[in-house]
């Protein structure tokens, strides 16, 4: 151990802790003057209270400073040294004494090696626990002394790579390598798919993005980042990765929380899960829509006792001018009602013209007649006469056009009529009709086949799927939030803001301000953060999406999550030999293909760090079997223990489990162990080995805890993880099905250390290779 450079670095580090304690105990000093200052009127309070948040975010940031916070060193040819760390620092006359690892100077870090022509002369990782410096790592970038490998700071990654599994995922800011920091730094723009095998460091790489490009691009950190993951299992993994690094402007989601409000609580027929994922059901939704937009050939309207007639030719009008605003249907209604009120305005007012013309004529006539009597006989003249002397001018006023039109508006059965013209919609609604009626309404849905239609029909109130997300998301665009609600619900809030002002000032007797100003100031300080606020947001727009596992996302999917980047600025990473979703994809090109507008580059990585070679070769042959062309990872590891094989019977699988879930337990030495089984198998499993194996924490079922010694777990929920040892059961099961492949194929690349595999007949094609091992 070199102790003098471990002395040397121990030293710079109390420096660097120093410099922390100062920085805590400013910025404490500055966050009590604050809350105790006295705020000039509601502005100064308003704007305390904003002084204060920045002040406690920057706290909290230094509190994060007693974990890693300083892990490299860079010592240049010229005697320049760089200390590399989670944070910047510097000192009270502004000179650096660390650089954050997403600063460009902290590139060289990653990426400098002997063959590059860097002016590094030495990378050094320091090893710290808690303020200690316990390693320190060096790498000699010289071309007489270059490594046999291409790894960066080789120990400290190792060490990193041998570390018992905690079933939650770390951050890898210390050991990044080459080809991922280039992933990490790559711009902002456009979509950036990055294809790698298992354990390549896709999900690390992206996650590290995420903090790159919230550091790197002010949009970015305003707007927010969206990452995707496949299930809630994998958003509890590595939930801890982006605080770790100091990030909180991003929303972690599944495809199937994207949407606020839906949950999905049904499991999706699987013919209806493909129909329901192919890009033809945008069209059925939108005509869904569509269809309610059709107008009849005319409809009668009963007001003040009268039947008015709207023909035809005018609703289908009003239609064809809401629909040309391009406007989602809920906001075109209040167009088309626009039309609609002004044209039965008229007919009302029509109808009374005419009557006070009959009137008229009837009062001429009467003149008449009463003309004649005098003529004949003056004192005769007809009862029905006597007072009518209104003057009649033939044209209405504005003002009582806008009279009939409010007294119109404000007659239910008028307003029902208009309302059913055109109603207003949900998603929900609109696609709980659809369904019910699909089968037997083929102009609902003209590009399916009567066999898709009748797939999809359903009854109503079933729940909603994870294949109805999109579609609910789909209908929710078209439709468009009709703002006449929100804004009533708006103003009943701006009217509860207002009384509380006028309290707060009555209260403290301040002067000078009025309420109106009080409660706007309220207002701007929406105190949520802004994760919380885009969650809640269906139409939020993310400044970067992150999609994890993306070949598993159907069509559908996509367009749902495109819709939340308006600025189309995205990574995609994934791996298509792992697809297991029937509506996922095989080929990056495809997806490419669906998208021809969008700008893409796609980066390969290539370097397996989960996994030691010998895992990989037991692997290769499945990956042959998905893809003979695909190129298969090279592990950073070379060897390790070689994955065994185990023919059990039926009868005695459980048992077979029990017994060499022990075994592995006692070789792992306090490492976490996956069993991965068909759905079927996974409850009576955790059931049997829970009861088993009494001083072993073991988790399963829909939501089962990743820390726990032993987890049961489906090849899907198994997805993006990883554990020290892995047993597959029932192999020809889990490989059984159109994507089985890619499951199992999924299922072998998940242990660090060992691999087991049991399967139930004879020996599978691709696990002949394979040493067998006795029951
Ligand atoms: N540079 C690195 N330093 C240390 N550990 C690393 C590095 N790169 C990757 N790893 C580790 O390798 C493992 C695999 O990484 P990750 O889960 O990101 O791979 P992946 O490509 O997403 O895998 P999969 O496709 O199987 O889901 C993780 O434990 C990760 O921390």
């Amino acid at each position: 151990m070199p102790t003098d450079a471990i002395r040397l670095e121990q030293q710079y580090l109390d420096g660097l802790y120093a410099r922390v304690e100062e920085l805590r105990e400013e910025t404490l000093a500055a966050l009590t003057a604050t809350n105790l200052a006295d705020a000039d009127g509601p502005r100064g309070l308003v704007d305390r209270d904003a002084h204060a948040a920045r002040l406690s975010e920057r706290r909290a940031g230094l509190d994060r400073a007693e974990h890693g916070l300083c892990f490299g060193r860079l010592d240049r040819r010229d005697g320049s040294v760089t200390y590399i760390g989670r944070m910047g620092l510097r000192d009270a006359d502004l000179n650096p004494l660390l650089v954050d690892w997403r600063a460009p100077v902290a590139s060289d870090f990653y990426t400098a090696t002997a063959a590059s022509g860097t002016d590094v002369q030495r990378r050094r990782h320091i090893r710290t626990t808690g303020r200690t410096v316990v390693g320190v790592n060096d790498e000699l970038l010289d071309l007489d002394h270059a490594p046999a490998s291409d790894l960066v700071g080789e120990g400290a990654l190792m060490e990193a790579l041998t570390a018992h599994r905690t079933g939650r995922m770390g951050d890898i800011v210390a050991t990044l390598q080459g080809e991922q920091d280039e992933v990490i730094r790559a711009d902002a723009d456009g979509v950036l798919v990055v294809q790698g095998g298992p354990g390549t460091g896709k999900t690390a790489v992206a996650l590290h993005r995420a903090a790159y490009l919230l550091y790197t691009y002010p949009r970015i950190a305003e707007q927010g980042v969206l990452v995707v993951g496949p299930s809630p299992v994998f958003l509890a993994y590595i939930e801890q990765v982006l605080p770790s690094l100091g990030e909180t402007q991003v929303v972690l989601a599944t495809p199937n929380t994207v949407l606020p409000g839906t949950t999905v609580t049904a499991v999706e027929d699987p013919g209806a899960a493909v129909v329901k994922g192919d890009v033809a059901m945008a069209g059925v939704v939108a005509s869904a829509v569509r269809a309610r937009q059709e107008m009849p050939d005319g409809v009668d309207v009963t007001f003040s006792g009268d039947v008015l007639r709207v023909a035809g030719p005018v609703l289908a009008g009003a239609a064809e001018q809401a629909r040309r605003t391009g406007l989602g249907h809920n906001l075109a209604r209040l167009v088309f009602a626009e039309e609609i009120w002004p044209h039965l305005t008229d007919l009302v007012l029509d109808r009374d013209r005419q009557l006070l013309e009959d009137t008229e004529r009837g009062f001429e006539a009467e003149l008449r007649k009463v003309d004649a009597a005098i003529a004949k006989q003056a004192d005769q003249l007809p009862s029905a006469v006597e007072g009518a002397g209104t003057e009649v001018t033939g044209t209405a006023g504005e003002h009582e056009v806008m009279l009939v039109r409010r007294e119109l508006e404000q007659d239910h059965a008028v307003a029902a009529v208009v309302d059913r013209l055109w109603p207003a919609l949900t998603a929900e609604d609109l696609l709980e009709d659809l369904f019910e009626q699909i089968a037997d309404r083929p102009e609902l849905a003209p590009d399916l086949t009567e066999a898709d239609r009748r797939v999809l029909a359903r009854e109503r109130g079933a729940g909603w799927s994870a294949a109805d997300v999109p579609l609910l998301d789909e209908a929710a665009e078209l439709l468009g939030v009709d703002d006449t609600v929100t804004d009533a619900r708006l103003s009943a809030r701006r009217r509860e803001e207002l009384r509380y002002a006028q309290q707060v000032l009555a209260a403290s007797g301040v002067k000078g301000v009025s309420a109106e100003d009080l409660a706007g100031r309220f207002r701007e300080r929406d105190s949520r953060s802004l994760a919380e606020r885009a969650a809640a947001d269906r139409t939020w727009a993310y400044g970067h999406l992150i999609v994890d596992e993306a070949q598993e996302l159907s069509a559908m999917q996509w367009r749902m999550l495109l819709r939340r980047v308006p600025s189309g600025s995205l990574t995609v990473v994934g791996d298509v030999h792992q697809t297991s979703a029937a509506t996922g994809t095989t080929s990056w090109d495809a997806l490419v293909a669906a998208h021809p507008r969008r700008r893409w580059r796609r980066v390969d990585l290539s370097v397996s760090y989960r996994t030691p070679q010998a895992v990989l070769d037991a692997a290769a042959p499945v990956l042959r079997a998905l893809d003979p062309d695909a190129p298969a990872p090279v592990a950073a590891r070379a060897g390790g223990e070689v994955p065994w094989r185990v023919h059990s019977r039926p009868d005695a699988l459980t048992a077979d489990v029990i017994d060499l879930a022990r075994a592995e337990l006692d070789a792992l030495d306090g490492g976490h162990l996956a069993v991965v089984a068909p759905a079927a198998r996974t409850g009576e499993l955790g059931d049997a080995l829970d009861a088993a194996l009494d001083a072993t924490t073991v988790s399963f079922g829909a939501d089962p805890e990743l820390t726990a010694e032993v987890v049961v777990l489906t090849p899907e929920q198994a997805k993006g993880l990883e554990f020290d040892g892995v047993l597959v059961v029932d192999v020809e099961a889990v490989a059984s099905g159109p994507r089985g492949l890619g499951a199992l194929y999924v299922a072998m690349t998940r242990p660090t250390t060992r691999l087991g595999l049991i399967h139930l007949g004879p020996v599978p094609e691709v696990l002949a290779g394979l040493p067998e091992r006795s029951r």
